[in-house]
């Protein structure tokens, strides 16, 4: 394939409500959509899924961007590309950044899927016709607060609750969860916001039976983990930490954790989220796709990777209407009783609608041939 133009489409949307973690607030979310052209005019779309500051991880949207422009799109421009997995070979030499890799190794990903009229999931090997969400609750300023939206997505259906906790809003909380609504899937996510310093309190938790603790310690770190996962029964799950095949290999030698969190973007892109479900399936680890507040082109690949068939647990991609009051594909993602129907429509499934995306696009980059990287070291 021939791709020779990519336009970086920087939009700035609201969210419905404020979502708080451990790190942080946001409402308003700057996103990149990336559009790869090809030669007979046909498009294909990512999402670039960083931060606008880098708090969940070292990467942040201005940065990416930065990435995008001067590396990435220019050199998917300047090599004939016969199989998206060339992309990850093409990046190779550039260490990291794999947020901004990952949005342009989309974009390639749809564009081949539909000039071979397959879905995305099929492009990647993904079988499964539906797939399950669970739905992801931010920190509350109250428990009574966060008990009434527990209520609301428990009567949607969602497959599984996941709720932020850190220090101070953990064990108590959960408590009431449980009193409350009684066995629901239930799991809580740390965001990094412990240390083994706070084991007696992670212990604690063991008492309610979560599905998971998602990523207690360091963003980056395996040994604590490890060390966690042999003093606690409730499973650990890693998300910051695994930002690489390599990184996934080195938590299961060590027993850092039992589940893997897959963030398409985290990790590289698709070719590398592939490489790390088969290395998971391997060895029993069980898999399920995070989300990072997408849109929906980003909502619709994270859909197409868990199709693949060791992606056993809800993911934490919900309906476009759990964040936005208007998304910019058609049709919108929709939830229904915790199942989303993988679409049947070529690539992502569903259309980059210009319309919609024109309420909150405040900028597009158009990087050409032309734009060959500026660089010392590289041939
Ligand atoms: O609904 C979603 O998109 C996932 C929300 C979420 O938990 C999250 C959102 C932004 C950054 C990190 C995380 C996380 O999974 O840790
Ligand atoms: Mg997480």
């Amino acid at each position: 394939m021939k791709i020779t133009e990519i336009r970086l489409h920087q939009l700035m949307m609201k969210m419905r409500t404020p979502f708080t973690t451990s790190f942080g607030t946001q409402q308003d979310r700057f996103i990149t959509i990336v559009e790869a052209v090809d030669d007979t005019g046909r498009s294909g779309f990512g999402e670039c899924v960083s931060g606008e500051d880098p708090l969940y991880s070292e990467e942040f949207m201005d940065a990416s961007i930065i990435a995008m422009k001067k590396y990435f799109a220019p050199i998917v421009i300047q090599n004939e590309i016969d199989h998206p997995d060339k992309v990850w070979e093409l990046f190779k030499p550039f260490k990291r950044n794999n947020m901004a890799k990952s949005a342009i190794e989309g974009a390639v990903w749809d564009l081949y899927a539909k000039q071979n009229d397959m879905t995305l999931a099929e492009a990647i090997g993904g079988k499964k016709q539906q797939v399950e969400v669970g739905i992801s609750l931010g920190l509350e300023d109250t428990d009574e607060l966060l008990l009434e939206k527990v209520q609301e997505k428990v009567d949607e259906g969602y497959k599984r609750i996941k709720v932020k906790i850190k220090p101070g809003r953990d064990v108590d909380m959960i408590r009431k969860i449980r009193e409350r609504f009684g066995d629901i899937p239930l799991m809580a996510d740390a965001n990094s916001a412990y240390t083994l310093d706070d084991v007696e309190t992670l212990k604690a938790l063991d008492a309610f039976d979560l599905m998971m603790i998602e990523q207690p310690l360091a963003a980056g770190d395996l040994i604590d983990h490890a060390k966690l996962q042999k003093e606690i029964s409730t499973p650990v799950c890693l998300d910051e930490s695994i930002d690489s095949y390599e990184s996934a290999l080195g938590a299961i030698e060590l027993g850092s954790c039992e589940i893997i969190n897959v963030k398409v973007g985290r990790v590289g892109g698709i070719t590398q989220s592939r490489k790390i479900h088969d290395l998971a399936e391997k060895h029993d680890i069980p898999l399920w796709c995070g989300g990072m507040l997408e849109a929906g082109v980003g909502r619709l690949h994270n859909i197409a990777i868990t199709t693949l068939g060791n992606f056993t647990l809800p993911g934490d991609t919900a309906s476009s209407s759990r964040y936005w009051y208007e998304d910019i594909i058609t049709p919108e993602v929709v939830a229904e009783d915790g199942l989303v129907t993988v679409s049947s429509a070529p690539g992502i499934g569903a259309d980059v609608d210009f319309a919609k995306m024109q309420q909150y696009l405040k900028k597009t980059d158009v990087i050409t041939g032309a734009d060959a990287p500026d660089m010392i070291f590289y041939d």
